[in-house]
């Protein structure tokens, strides 16, 4: 396969059509991403996480042009936007973050959250979780409690791959007792209702905004449903570009990309890129 990290910042034909769109319009471009692993580095507890601070600050400079910029995220739309500083951005000041996969939302414009109530079973779910934890004998898993979702997470057990093995059999049967549904990721399990995923979100958001050209980074299992989404729009005369924001613990988005590059790194360096397209493409203020 070709090593598509060395090169700039789209790999196909697809994507660069989308490119060209977005930099003729940007009004009518969408540019999300996701936030852990993407616009967040990957670290050992999910609530000491940070945004890499290149990555937004090119985000912001691209929302200064584009009609939409989001993040489209597993985590809580308060925790997104705590955790990113996101409503302290230049250039963001109309930017949408869609949480838990899409069931929340925040808007920079207002300032405001819709959050609705989460269902009652994952109260349940938690209540039973220690309790199935302490009859495996697994030592190091840590619990994200999302309100609507709980993350099972065993990237600080001393062996991350082989506990999660363990557990993928017990937990989705935990879930699927309580009518819920599990969501894999990168040595986390996270355990929510069903009916929600990222396409289904970027969907709705490119539907509301009328956009044309839209771009998704991601990293993760749970991107794959945008991928897929956004890749399903050129059949419908809408251009896309995939961005995977690459690591060893995750391949599963390469093949359906336009450009893979080296983490949030490289998701800054790509945005980057872009954000100084478009700045060069800015007709220059009358001179005198
Ligand atoms: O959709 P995302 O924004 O990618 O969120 C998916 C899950 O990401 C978080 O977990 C991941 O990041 C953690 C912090 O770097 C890391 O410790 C963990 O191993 C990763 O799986 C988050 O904690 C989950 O709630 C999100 O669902």
């Amino acid at each position: 396969m070709t090593d598509l990290r060395a090169g700039g910042l789209v790999e196909t034909p697809e994507g660069q059509a989308c490119l060209d769109a977005l930099l003729a319009d940007p009004a009518s471009a969408l540019v999300a991403f996701d936030f852990d692993g993407t616009l967040s580095p990957i670290v050992d507890d999910p609530a000491s996480a940070h945004v890499d601070p290149d990555a937004i600050a090119a985000l912001g400079r691209i929302g200064a042009f584009v009609g939409t910029v989001a993040v489209i995220t597993g985590r809580p739309a308060r925790t997104a936007v705590s955790l990113g500083g996101l409503d302290q951005v230049p250039g963001l000041g109309s930017m949408v973050v869609l949480g838990q996969y899409g069931v929340e939302r925040w808007d920079a414009a207002t300032g405001e959250f819709a959050i609705p109530e989460p269902p009652h079973e994952v109260a349940d779910v938690e209540a039973a979780l220690p309790g199935l934890l302490a009859s495996l004998g697994l030592e190091g898993v840590q619990l994200e409690h999302k309100q609507r979702a709980i993350g099972i997470h065993t990237r600080q057990c001393e062996d991350p791959a082989g506990t999660f093995a363990t557990l993928q059999g017990p937990v989705t049967r935990l879930a699927e007792e309580h009518g819920l549904t599990v969501e894999p990721g990168r040595n986390v399990l996270e355990i929510r209702a069903d009916g929600f995923d990222k396409g289904g979100a970027l969907r709705a958001l490119v539907a509301e905004r009328g956009s044309r050209a839209v771009v998704f980074g991601g990293d993760d299992l749970g991107d794959l449903p945008a991928f897929r989404a956004a890749r399903e729009l050129r059949g419908e005369g809408l251009t896309s570009l995939l961005v995977c924001s690459a690591s060893a613990e995750e391949d599963a988005l390469v093949q359906l990309s336009d450009v893979v590059v080296d983490g949030t790194q490289g998701v800054a360096g790509w945005c980057s890129g872009v954000a100084d397209l478009l700045e060069q493409a800015r007709p220059q203020p009358p001179q005198g």
